[in-house]
């Protein structure tokens, strides 16, 4: 399989003080796959992602290698990469140019008649309707704004999907929906880094997941681990069997815990 990104010893510090914020990770993600990333509020996915495609807040600076098929992202190539070959959805809905009409500024990533008809039925999958190409942004719900901003990444033609907790406020059909545009994307060969609190989408969608606490990467795995009789359970870091315990439906199977504990 292909690799699509490659990310080596990333490191990212307050630039006056070089206190680490992430502390040195490594991951990989071929063709097809879906990489996960869970972990608790504040212990650094956003800033991995930010790194991705270098928008870090600058009083932050980053360390390491950054590869996308390849080749090195850095400061004097990233804008050929950003939003062409890697899409981002971020995390904050204030992404979107405040100035230029939804229509607009999905047609700027799909010039092809192509692209027209997958945002015509992307709006549709997302329970939108075609009214909303002609509004502005400030026209539009929170729940509505994350929908555009996840279709804005799902129809682009990259090759790698960065995706910062897409799924929060846009209900129940449209998470599910996602879901399935993911899933689609994965078949047809992209590459994605899906940052979610939502585990029970982490552990459906991804093929691996990797695990951060305290800007530490603790664990990267196969999501296949995860199946309730796999062994390779064993192997996992306590932070990560905590998350998973949690899980309501994990709830009933806390033997499972204390057996692969002792
Ligand atoms: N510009 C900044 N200056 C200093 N510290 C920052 C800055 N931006 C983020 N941080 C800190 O870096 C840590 C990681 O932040 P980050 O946003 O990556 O967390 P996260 O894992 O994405 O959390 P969440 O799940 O809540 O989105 C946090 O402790 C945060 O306070
Ligand atoms: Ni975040």
């Amino acid at each position: 399989m292909n690799r699509i990104l490659e990310v080596n010893t990333l490191t990212i510090h307050h630039s006056s003080s070089n206190l680490r914020l992430v502390h040195p990770l490594s991951f990989t993600i071929k063709s097809g796959e879906v990489l996960a990333l869970v972990g608790a509020s504040g212990s650094g996915k956003s800033l991995v992602a930010q790194a991705l495609f270098h928008i870090l807040p600058t009083n932050l600076s980053w360390e390491g290698d950054i590869r996308l098929k390849g080749n090195l992202v850095h400061n004097k190539n990233v804008q050929n990469y950003r939003g062409k070959s890697m899409a981002y959805i971020p995390q904050s809905v204030d992404a979107l140019d405040p100035f230029l009409k939804i229509g607009k500024q999905l047609k700027q990533l799909t010039p092809t008649h192509t692209g027209k008809k997958e945002i015509i039925e992307g709006l549709k999958r997302l329970g939108l309707t075609k009214s909303i190409l002609t509004k502005y942004p400030f026209e539009l719900s929170g729940g509505q704004a994350r929908r555009i901003l996840i279709l804005m990444a799902l129809v682009s033609e990259a090759d790698l999907i960065v995706a910062d907790e897409p799924t929060p406020g846009i209900g129940e059909q449209a998470t599910e929906d996602f879901r399935k545009l993911l899933l689609a994307k994965k078949d047809s060969g992209k590459a994605v880094l899906l940052i979610t609190h939502d585990l029970d989408l982490a552990s459906d969608v991804a093929t691996k997941i990797a695990v951060m606490k305290d800007g530490k990467m603790v664990d990267i795995f196969p999501s296949s681990w995860l199946q309730k009789d796999a062994l390779d359970r064993n192997n996992l870091h306590p932070y990560t069997l905590e998350l998973w315990n949690s899980l309501p439906r994990n709830l009933n199977t806390q033997e499972w815990f204390h057996a692969t504990r002792s």
